[in-house]
């Protein structure tokens, strides 16, 4: 006897690279476990505008290497209010759907937690390249955007090295530094400045120019979107070291796009079969995520509640490691 007998699947809010693996592997379970599966398209928006079609082991083939999602992904206003919550919950009642699973970041997580309150079982999935989810060691799409930065810094580094130019990259992460700082570590970035670690930029640019002094022939700084601009970054620099004649790069929405890595496919397909698992055993309200390799569902509002915590060993490492 399972707890659920139709789910609905859909993604929302910024898309990642992997949703497509999550959706995919929430249907072919879905499916061998004897449930019926929907798709709902454009996220909340398409819930409520009861975008919704049913889906078979076939309409998900062909798309677990694929970047963006299948099923659309959309930000909705009219699903902030309670109005637009109990609609949605009736649209999904109306069709007999007593599951959603939902792919998304935060944000989206607070739509599945309330819809919740209105009646339906959810379970949400971290669909998102911020890394900026509690209860999770690492968001499906954040390891390949990670890439993308540091496939972009190597390109970087040649051209910089020949002309002896500072490098500044502008990586995404509306409040979180984590992909600054896993690229930061991986491309072997100077400095790294994230919204979690205060700085000093007297001291950002009297390093750049000791490192110069001791031989190196470029420097890079990944500064996080939460800290501000990169060229607000390069013109501060300017005025502490007037001869660095520093280059701006701003990935942007690069590192959205391309196929997922390994490691995305596999994380979005153990948590889209295990979101189907929780639901059958009449789990709602939680969020699916993987601690030291091991998939955990966490209450919803106890994650939205939660700021993940920053990485400093890594931080320091990542500084000690690069002079
Ligand atoms: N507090 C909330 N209550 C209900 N729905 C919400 C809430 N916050 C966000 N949402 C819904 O989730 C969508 C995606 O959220 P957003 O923060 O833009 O992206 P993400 O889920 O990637 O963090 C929003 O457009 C809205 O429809
Ligand atoms: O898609 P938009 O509106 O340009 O949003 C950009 C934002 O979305 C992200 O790419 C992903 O964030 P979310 O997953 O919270 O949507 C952020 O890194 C960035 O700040
Ligand atoms: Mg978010």
């Amino acid at each position: 006897m399972t707890a659920v007998k139709k789910i609905a699947v859909l993604t929302s809010g910024g898309d990642s690279q992997g949703m497509n693996a999550a959706v995919r592997a929430v249907v072919r379970s879905g499916l061998y476990f004897g449930l019926e599966v929907y798709g709902v398209q454009r996220g909340y928006h398409g819930l409520l505008n009861d975008d919704i079609f049913q889906m078979d082991l076939r309409s998900v083939g062909d798309i677990i290497h694929r970047g963006g999602t299948v099923l659309q992904s959309a930000r909705c206003k009219e699903f902030r209010t309670l109005e637009g919550q109990q609609k949605g919950a009736q649209i999904l009642r109306d069709r007999g759907i007593d599951g959603l699973i939902v792919i998304g970041g935060d944000g989206s997580y607070q739509g599945a937690n309330k819809l919740s309150q209105q009646g339906i079982k959810t379970m949400g999935l971290p669909g998102t390249i911020d890394n900026d989810i509690s209860f999770t060691d690492y968001t499906i799409g954040f390891d390949t955007a990670v890439s993308v930065v540091v496939d972009a810094i190597n390109k970087l580094r040649d051209t910089m090295s020949s002309h002896e130019r500072s490098s500044i990259v502008e990586v995404m992460g509306r409040h979180c530094g984590d992909i600054a700082l896993h690229a930061g570590l991986a491309s072997g970035a100077e400095t790294i400045l994230v919204p979690e670690v205060e700085f000093n930029m007297d001291e950002v640019a009297e390093r750049m120019k000791q490192n110069f002094a001791h031989g190196k022939r470029h420097s890079i700084i990944i500064v996080a979107e939460g800290v501000g601009r990169g060229e607000d970054v390069a013109a501060e620099l300017v005025k502490r070291f007037p001869t660095n004649d520093p280059r701006v790069t701003v990935l942007g929405h690069i590192q959205r796009g391309g196929t997922p890595t390994a490691f995305d496919r596999n994380l979005a397909s153990r948590l889209g079969d295990f979101a189907v698992r929780q639901l059958i055993e009449g789990q709602s309200d939680k969020a699916c995520g993987i601690i030291k390799g091991e998939l955990v569902a966490t209450d919803i509002n106890t994650v939205v509640n939660t700021k993940k915590p920053f990485n400093m060993d890594l931080y320091e490492l990542a500084i000690r490691l690069s002079q």
